[in-house]
Order: structure tokens, then sequence, then C-alpha cells
């Protein structure tokens, strides 16, 4: 059985800012209200990987939330250029092509980086899938890219708490479910469609939850991170 998770490190908080010193002075207000941070797209190519080797030498986790997705050479060599950085998480798309290449990236570095795969954006529901060119429903599709995540040995899963359970009994107890799309209640949406509140996730059986902007654009961001790791508290 996997070690268990405290509330406080299942929350990961996702640094979508513009720059390195934004997300810095984010994360001295947040304090040890929070203790596990992901850089996507917007910082991780505005420095955010050099911020992550910071962050990873003051005892904090990282989530490269990188998405890589190429042909299986370039994935694998990106894959193993990363490893050193010391994060725990990074992100493929799930494609089994993708994740193979992924996995053995991985393998040749000798690191403790956990591959995740991204199943389906939070952001696309059934109508999305199908202007994509699937004919599957967003749910079939998640179960389809989880299962071929667990055939490959991905350490984990990126999808909706929604599809957490079902995730769940498709890949087993040992692999990680990491959900983004989560929003306390009354939150605003965006533009995500498939979101669920964190004490849901937490009793669908989520190891992680990302939470952006919830906590970043809120006035007080480790107020915010504090009632989400104690509604997830409450929930387990
Ligand atoms: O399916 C996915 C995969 C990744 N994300 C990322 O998570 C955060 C969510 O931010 P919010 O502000 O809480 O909506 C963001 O960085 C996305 O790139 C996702 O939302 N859905």
């Amino acid at each position: 059985m996997p070690e268990p998770i405290s509330p406080r490190d299942r929350l990961i908080v996702a640094l979508d800012m513009a720059t390195t010193d934004e997300a810095e002075r984010l994360i001295e207000r947040i304090g040890d209200a929070a203790s596990f941070y992901k850089i996507g797209y917007r910082l991780g190519y505005a420095g955010g990987l050099g911020l992550a080797e910071r962050l990873v030498r003051g005892g904090r986790k990282v989530f490269l939330d990188l998405k890589l997705h190429d042909i299986g050479n370039t994935v694998e060599e990106g894959v193993q250029s990363l490893a050193g950085i010391g994060a725990t998480f990074l992100t493929v798309h799930a494609y089994p092509q993708t994740m193979r290449a992924a996995a053995s990236g991985r393998d040749k570095a000798g690191s403790g980086l956990k591959i995740l795969g991204v199943t389906v954006l939070t952001s696309y529901d059934d109508a999305d899938a199908r202007e994509a060119g699937y004919a599957l429903s967003v749910a079939d599709l998640v179960a389809v890219r989880a299962a071929a995540a667990k055939a490959i040995g991905i350490d984990g899963i990126v999808c909706s708490a929604a599809e957490a359970a079902q995730v769940r009994a498709v890949i087993g107890p040992d692999r990680l479910i990491v959900t983004p799309g989560i929003r306390p209640a009354g939150a605003e949406i965006g533009d995500q469609k498939r979101v669920v509140t964190p004490a849901e996730a937490m009793r669908a059986g989520v190891d992680h939850v990302v939470v952006g902007r919830p906590i970043t654009g809120a006035g007080d961001p480790r107020d915010v991170a504090r009632r989400i790791v104690d509604e997830m508290a409450a929930a387990l």
C-alpha cells in the first residue's frame, strides 16, 4: 500500500504567474500552509525551471506540469534532461507512444521523478472531446487512457476528481491520482468544466489536488490554502 499523505502535502498550488519574483512572493505569503508547488507553461517558459531547482533545494516539492507530447525520442530525451531538477512529478499527455518514451527516459535517468499522464484536460466536456474528433465520452476516454498508463508503467494519472473513483478501479491502489479543476464551494470556475470541491475529491480517492486561481487570486492566499487543507483533512 502507498505511504499515507498528510492533508497539507495533498495540496499542490499552481504558480501560474508571469515572473519568478511574483511566484516567490506568493510562496512567501503562503508560508507553511503549503509545501508543494506546480510550475506550468507560463512560469516554466519564464525562468520557472531555475525556480524549481531553488524550491527543491529549499525543501519544497515541485510538480513540473509541462505536458510533454512529441515523437518518442524527443520525449525520452526531454524527460532525461528534466530529471536532474529534483522535481517530484512531471506530466506528459497520456498517449501510449508518449508515455512509453517518458517511462523510458525516467528509467534511463534513474531519478525519483514520477511521470503523470494527463488523460483529458479538465477544461473539456463531452462536446469539446467530440469537437476534437473523439467518438468517446470524456469519462470513457479517461478510462481508456488510465488503463494504457497502467499497462505502460506510468506513476500516476491527471484527470478530474469527477472520474477519480472510476480511475482508481482501473489503476489500482499504488498509482497516483492528481486532480486539477478543484474549486472550493462558491469559488469562480473560470475555464474549468469538470469541477469538484476539495472534500469531494478526497472522498473520491484523490491523492493530490491542484489549485491555482482560487489561491493565487485571493486577498489572503495563506488563509485560502489553510481552509482547503482543513476541508480535505475533515473529509479523509
Ligand atoms: O487537466 C488539467 C491539467 C492541468 N491543469 C492545470 O492545473 C492548473 C489549474 O489552475 P486553476 O487556476 O485552479 O484552474 C492550471 O495550471 C492548469 O494548467 C488543469 O487545469 N487541468
